[in-house]
C-alpha cells in the first residue's frame, strides 16, 4: 500500500546505445551513503514524477531526458525512512552523462548490476531492468501449431517466453521442448518452463510456477536463474514476493474469448494489487499490444499473453 508519508523519489534507468545502464555512487555522508544507485532524487512540491526525473538527471549527470516510461514502483521502509521509488526507464535523452556532483559514475551491463552494492530497496529494480515489457506464453494443440506460434512470436521480437503447452498430447511434449529450446537459443530468447510440465530435468533459463505450485512452496526453487509465478490475488502475490520469485503474471485482467464469463480483475483492481508488492508484474488476459502503455502507467512491467503476440 502506498505510504502517504513516504519520501517520493524519481529514479531513472538510463541506457546507452549498447544497452549499458548508468550508475552513480551516493556520497558517504547521506542516507544509504557509499552505495551505488540509479540517478534521481526527491520530487519538489507540485512536480510530476517526469518533471522531477528531468530535473534530477540534469542536476546529477547533466543529461536532458526527452522521453521516459514507468518501469516499477518500490515502497520500502528503511529503519529510518520510508521511500516510494518511482522508477522510470529513460527511452531517449540528449547530452553526455557526467558526474556533476563529484560522485563516482559507471556505465554497466545489466549482467554486471549484481556486482554492485545497492540500497536494500533496489533488488526488484535490478530485476525489472533486466526484463522486457513482453512475456509470451507458448501454447498449441499440435506440435505443428506450437512451432508455428513460436515463429510468429519470434517475428514479433519477443525475448522472454514461457513454455506452457498444456493442450499438447503428453507424448509430444519432450520433442516440442527440444525444438523450442534450440530456437530460443538461436534467437536469444529466455525460456521458462511451466512447472506443471513433465520436464523437471530439462535445461532452460528458468521455471514458471503455476499458482498451485507457488503456494505449495515455502522457498524459492533452487538452481534456476529465473523463477516466475502465476498469481490471481493478493495472497499469491505476497507469497511470490516473500519466497523471492523474480517476477509474476497477474490474471485475468479483462474477460477473454476463451473464458468470457470468468471473473476478471479489471484495471482498477490490477493497479491496486500491483501497488502492494515490490515485484515486476506482467498483466495477462484479454489484453493486446495497444494496452502496454496503460499497463506501464498502472505500475506493471508489461503484457503477457498467449494470443497477443500471434498476429
Ligand atoms: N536516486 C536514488 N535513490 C534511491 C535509490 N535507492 C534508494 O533506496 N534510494 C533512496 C535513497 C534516498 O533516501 C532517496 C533518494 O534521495 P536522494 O538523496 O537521491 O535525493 P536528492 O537527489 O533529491 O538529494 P538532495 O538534493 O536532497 O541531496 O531514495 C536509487 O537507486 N536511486
Ligand atoms: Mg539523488
Amino acid at each position: 500500500m502506498t505510504n502517504c508519508r513516504a519520501l517520493h523519489v524519481a529514479v531513472g534507468v538510463v541506457r546507452d546505445d549498447d544497452g549499458r545502464i548508468l550508475l552513480t555512487q551516493r556520497a558517504k555522508h547521506v542516507h544509504q551513503g557509499g552505495l551505488w544507485e540509479f540517478p534521481g532524487g526527491k520530487l519538489d512540491p507540485g512536480e510530476s514524477v517526469f518533471q522531477a526525473l528531468q530535473r534530477e538527471l540534469q542536476e546529477e549527470v547533466g543529461i536532458d531526458v526527452l522521453d521516459a516510461q514507468p518501469l516499477i514502483k518500490i515502497n520500502h521502509q528503511y529503519p529510518d525512512l520510508a521511500v516510494l521509488l518511482d522508477v522510470w526507464q529513460v527511452k531517449r535523452f540528449s547530452g553526455l552523462a557526467s558526474a556533476l556532483e563529484g560522485q563516482a559514475m559507471q556505465w554497466v551491463t545489466p549482467q554486471q548490476l549484481s556486482e554492485f552494492d545497492f540500497p536494500a530497496a533496489n533488488l526488484p529494480i535490478i530485476t525489472a531492468s533486466r526484463l522486457p515489457d513482453r512475456y509470451a506464453i507458448l501454447e498449441g494443440h499440435t506440435t505443428q501449431q506450437v512451432l508455428g506460434h513460436l515463429d510468429k512470436i519470434i517475428r514479433n521480437q519477443v525475448s522472454l517466453l514461457q513454455l506452457r503447452i498444456k493442450s499438447l498430447p503428453h507424448a509430444e511434449i519432450e520433442t516440442v521442448y527440444r525444438a523450442v529450446w534450440a530456437k530460443c537459443r538461436q534467437h536469444s530468447i529466455r525460456l521458462l518452463i511451466n512447472s506443471d510440465l513433465p520436464l523437471s530435468h530439462a535445461t532452460a533459463d528458468g521455471i514458471h510456477l503455476s499458482s498451485r505450485a507457488l503456494l505449495a512452496r515455502q522457498t524459492r526453487p533452487k538452481a534456476h536463474e529465473w523463477v516466475a509465478a502465476s498469481c490471481h490475488n493478493l495472497p499469491e502475490l505476497k507469497h511470490a514476493e516473500n519466497i523471492g520469485v523474480d517476477f509474476v503474471v497477474l490474471a485475468p485482467i479483462l474477460p477473454t474469448s476463451t473464458h468470457p464469463d470468468a471473473m476478471s480483475l479489471g484495471w482498477k483492481n490490477m493497479t491496486a494489487l500491483i501497488e502492494q508488492v515490490n515485484l515486476p508484474v506482467f498483466a495477462l488476459g484479454g489484453l493486446n499490444m495497444q494496452d502496454v502503455n496503460q499497463i506501464l502507467h498502472a505500475g506493471g512491467q508489461g503484457i503477457a499473453g498467449i494470443s497477443a503476440f500471434l498476429s
